[in-house]
């Protein structure tokens, strides 16, 4: 009789340090091979065997090493942070990763903290000066927290939980996020400021907790540590990159700025002699390896969050925080996809254009707001569901200020990250006909001036008095709106703000509000070719006739500008736009 040959258990790698408490949860079922200090070569020459990878920050997960994972299914990060997975090459070969953004959002909060307490009294230099046989009380006195002024930039999960123990302190809190949910900021006493000039000129300590993403890589630089205070203190606990290390250590030289404390560098580890590694060694500097997730309890806590998650795949069921999840389950894929696309691009759309427009004024506009109406017309409205559209709004409003690290939007967390957020969503179906249209079904996205209720403006619109008509007239100046719809299986942008016309919401769109007059094109065109961008397409459009007919001549001859361009704008382009030859606004947004 043959002897049945049992099936090998499948197989999980983890080349870096992970608590043993998840890994407890994988032993039974699978095989589990810890292996440190794996070469590159090394690990691309084993990869093979295994289903499940699980890293920290210190494995390089790369395209070449993705493909030479034949059997893998899932790359689990043990902590928030993927810019050490290549997500777009897991995505192409199938693999899904995960991670686990709230497990150490405490630690990460305390370690700022520490660092803040050791740079007002000193501890480092201190700590080094007794070692040395040294006792120099006089030499290191320091400041107290309490009274002080704290400016959190970025108040997400961390900056908010760093602001509930500094209330503690007896700090006053100020905070810069232009998507903060102000409810959140008002229960942690924390005072929401509109810029970040405000909350650096203010702030005895600075503390940074955003994403590295386009709008805070060196968002605190030469000229804003020159505005702050020559008495304050600055901390980064998020992610090198944010802050220019050699304009910090030269205010730290000249004395303009106090001291810091730093926990994150541009390159990890630094390179020797860089302006990180000179910074290491100011004296004014407390810095630490990257430790700001490094406690007992957040390590425990990533580690069972992600070591769950791979039971979950290697078992065939959904992950919870999966960062290259489907919005779609496979058999929606055929009708929804191209309306899961128009509609994340709509809210991407939304979120770079109403964030990142560039006035006559010269200030930049954040006008971010949080109350939205969709809806679905035509055949959209015979759907069973809209949770893959709805969840893809919210994905589309949030990933332009979310690094791809944090935030893992999917049709079972949607809702509540929009909540979090201080988001609110109604979505309306309406059976209005739109045979006259070139397309069967459209979709409207209209961001509120206030929170109005949703059916006050059906009543408005249903009235065909003055009165009401003027009323009509204001909310469409005030409501920000952007229309799309689908043909040919491609999404297509029919309404941005108050303007009509069509364009193909895809690559760098420079979009400008000018007034409708001869010359402009060529005026734009001129500068963006002296600045080495090429125009793709371009499209002119009009008032909407809804805002036409009500607002009469007071800004009917305005128009908007849509331009396809081969490459990103410069923000000193766009600036060198306004104000010329009737160009009113400017902003420049990706899709
Ligand atoms: N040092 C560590 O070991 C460690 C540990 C955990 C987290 N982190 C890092 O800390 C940072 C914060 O993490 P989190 O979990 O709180 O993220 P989060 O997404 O919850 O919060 C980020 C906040 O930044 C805001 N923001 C985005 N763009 C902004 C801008 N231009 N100006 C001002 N605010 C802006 C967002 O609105 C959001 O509220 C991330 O960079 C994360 O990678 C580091
Ligand atoms: O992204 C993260 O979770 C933190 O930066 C911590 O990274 P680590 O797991 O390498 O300590």
């Amino acid at each position: 009789m043959a002897i049945p040959v049992p099936s090998p258990k499948p197989k999980i790698l983890i080349p870096e340090k992970v608590s043993p408490d998840g890994l407890a949860l994988l032993k039974d079922s699978f095989e589990v091979d810890e292996k440190k200090g794996l070469s590159p070569d090394e690990l691309k020459g084993i990869i093979g065997e295994y289903e499940a990878l699980i890293v920290r920050s210190e494995t390089k997960v790369t395209a070449e090493l993705l493909e030479a994972a034949k059997k893998l299914k899932v790359v689990a990060r043990a902590g928030v942070g993927v810019d050490n997975v290549d997500v777009v090459s897991a995505t192409k070969y199938g693999i899904i990763v995960v991670n686990s953004p709230s497990g150490n959002i405490n630690a990460a909060a305390e370690h700022t903290i520490a660092l803040m307490m050791a740079v007002a009294r000193n501890v480092g230099d201190a700590c080094s000066s007794i070692k040395s046989g040294k006792w120099e009380r006089g030499r290191l006195v320091g400041i107290e927290a309490k009274g002080k002024t704290l400016g959190i930039v970025g108040l997400g999960k961390v900056g908010l939980t760093v602001a509930r123990i500094a209330n503690g302190f007896g700090m006053r809190l100020i905070a810069y996020d232009p998507y903060a949910n102000p409810n959140l900021a008002a229960a942690a006493s924390v005072t929401l400021k509109p810029t970040l000039a405000e909350v650096q000129k203010e702030a005895d300590f600075l503390t940074l907790h955003t994403p590295l993403i386009a709008s805070t890589k060196g968002m605190i630089g030469a000229a804003e540590l020159a505005t702050m205070k020559p008495t304050a203190r600055i901390l980064n606990v998020a992610r090198g990159g944010m802050i220019d290390e050699t304009a910090l250590l030269e205010a730290l030289n000249a004395g303009t700025i106090a001291g810091a404390g730093i926990d994150v560098f541009t390159s990890e580890p630094p390179e020797a002699d860089s302006p990180a590694s000179r910074l290491i060694a100011h004296p004014k500097v407390v810095a630490t390896p990257h430790l700001g997730a490094s406690t007992k309890e957040a390590q425990e806590n990533v580690s069972i969050d992600v070591c769950e998650q791979v039971v979950s795949i290697l078992s065939g069921e959904l992950p919870r925080s999966a960062v290259n999840a489907p919005i779609i389950l496979p058999e929606e894929y055929r009708t929804l996809q191209p309306f899961v696309t128009l509609v994340e691009k709509m809210g991407s759309l939304y979120t770079q254009h109403y964030t990142s427009h560039l006035t006559a004024s010269g200030t930049k506009a954040k006008d971010f707001r949080t109350t939205f109406d969709i809806t679905y017309e035509g055949a959209l409205t015979n759907l069973n569901t809209t949770k893959p559209l709805f969840a893809a709004l919210v994905k589309g409003l949030l990933t332009p200020i979310t690094s791809s690290d944090g935030l893992n939007i999917n049709i079972v967390n949607a809702e509540l990250l929009a909540i979090d957020r201080g988001i609110l969503i109604n979505e309306n179906r309406s059976r209005e006909n739109v045979e006259d249209k070139p397309y069967s079904s459209f979709v409207t996205l209209r961001a509120r001036a206030s929170r109005s209720p949703s059916h006050q403006r059906t009543d408005i619109s249903r009235s065909n008095s003055p009165a009401a008509s003027r009323a009509l007239a204001r909310q469409e100046q005030e409501d920000q709106v952007i229309q799309g719809f689908v043909s040919g299986n491609k999404p297509f942008i029919s309404r941005l703000d108050r303007f009509k016309g069509e364009f193909v919401p895809r690559g760098t769109l420079l979009i400008c509000r000018n007034f409708d007059s001869c010359g402009k094109i060529g005026f734009v065109g001129s500068l963006l070719g002296k600045a080495g961008v090429n125009i793709k397409f371009m499209n002119v459009a009009p008032l909407h006739e809804d805002v036409e007919e009500n607002v009469g001549d007071v800004e009917g001859n305005e128009a908007l500008m849509i331009l396809g361009v081969d490459k990103p704008v410069g923000q000193d382009v766009v600036k060198g736009l306004i104000g010329q030859e009737g160009v009113l606004e400017a902003s420049v947004v990706t899709l």
